[in-house]
């Protein structure tokens, strides 16, 4: 039954990948990574540089065929995704170099032909209040005016699916909120789904919904955004006591006075490990950036 369930889920996801593996030169950058994204949800990808965030993402865009697994979008086998699909969604790469030598204005307009929904209006609106020349080559625009005007493209194809590769990494503060706030809007109000990685904490708790933790190519964690403080916790335990320490930990880190410090997460039936109620031990609760230093360390 819960395979059924599974099955159905995935066939509905926006976007799924199962048992995803790739390797570059012999080195292994996804080691098999199952995520679904739920209709409407915005879930924020983390980890660290090099963690396989990109690959990830493009290989759940059928943008190269990886070493084994799948991932699908809308349902579709993602390397062969039929027109109506690819008009659905819209990505925007890290570091866009696409059509360069266009101005803004012109490739917008060439590339608003493809898309059945182009928001004319909030392309022409966006451009003068992100402040970028119309007339000006792509090709001579900051990387952050350039990451603006690809961010411009995919929010006025109105897609179902959004998918931002580290979004805000060439954006000022101030152009950040404003794209936090326009990803959170279109999440809100037209049930956009979006995926995006980032390395910055603070944005992902202002806008995603989930959030999945990526670290040397293994999905370590996903869950809720609110649900990470009740989810995990720290657990310090003196040296007397440290050979009682769970087996299963997200992290494990040793120190010099023989004590030991454990992230740990709650069973399914919310319980935290034995451990934590052995005199001695202490537990503390965890902010996702905390969460995130501790288990990538
Ligand atoms: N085309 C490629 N050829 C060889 N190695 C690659 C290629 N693309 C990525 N890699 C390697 O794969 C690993 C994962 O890269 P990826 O870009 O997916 O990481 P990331 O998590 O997005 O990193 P960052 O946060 O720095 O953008 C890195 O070690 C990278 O050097």
């Amino acid at each position: 039954m819960e395979a059924v369930l599974h099955e159905t889920e995935t066939r509905m996801a926006p976007l799924a990948a199962s048992g995803l593996i790739h390797a570059y030169e012999g080195r292994n950058v996804l080691t098999g990574v199952d995520l679904v994204l739920e209709p409407g949800s915005v879930l924020g990808l983390i980890g660290r540089n090099g963690a396989g965030k990109s690959t990830l993402i493009r290989a759940m865009l059928g943008l190269f065929k990886p070493l084994a697994g799948t991932a699908t979008v809308f349902g579709e086998p993602a390397l062969t995704l039929s027109d109506d699909a690819k008009a659905r969604i819209a990505y925007v790469p890290q570091q866009p170099d696409a059509l360069a030598w266009l101005s803004a204005k012109q490739m917008l307009d060439f590339i608003g032909r493809f898309y059945p929904r182009w928001d004319k209006n909030f392309a022409a609106s966006a451009l003068e209040r992100w402040q970028i020349q119309p007339n000006k080559l792509l090709a001579k625009l900051s990387p952050g005016e350039r990451q603006r005007v690809d961010l411009i493209r995919a929010l006025a194809s109105q897609p179902d699916l959004l998918v931002l590769d580290e979004p805000a990494a060439a954006l000022d503060p101030v152009a950040r909120r404003e794209l936090l706030r326009e990803v959170a809007l279109r999440a809100g109000e037209s049930g956009t789904t979006v995926l995006f990685s980032t390395h910055i904490v603070s944005d992902l708790e202002r806008v995603a919904s989930d959030v999945a933790f990526l670290h040397q190519g293994a999905l370590l964690m996903r869950c809720g955004v609110d649900e990470t403080k009740e989810r995990y916790a720290r657990l310090w335990l003196p040296g007397h006591i440290s050979a009682a320490a769970p087996a299963h930990s997200l992290s494990r880190r040793h120190h010099d006075d023989g004590s030991l410090s454990l992230v740990v997460e709650r069973d399914a039936q919310g319980r935290w490990p034995e451990a934590t109620t052995l005199p001695g031990a202490r537990v503390d609760a965890l902010g996702l950036e905390d969460l995130f230093v501790e288990i990538a360390e």
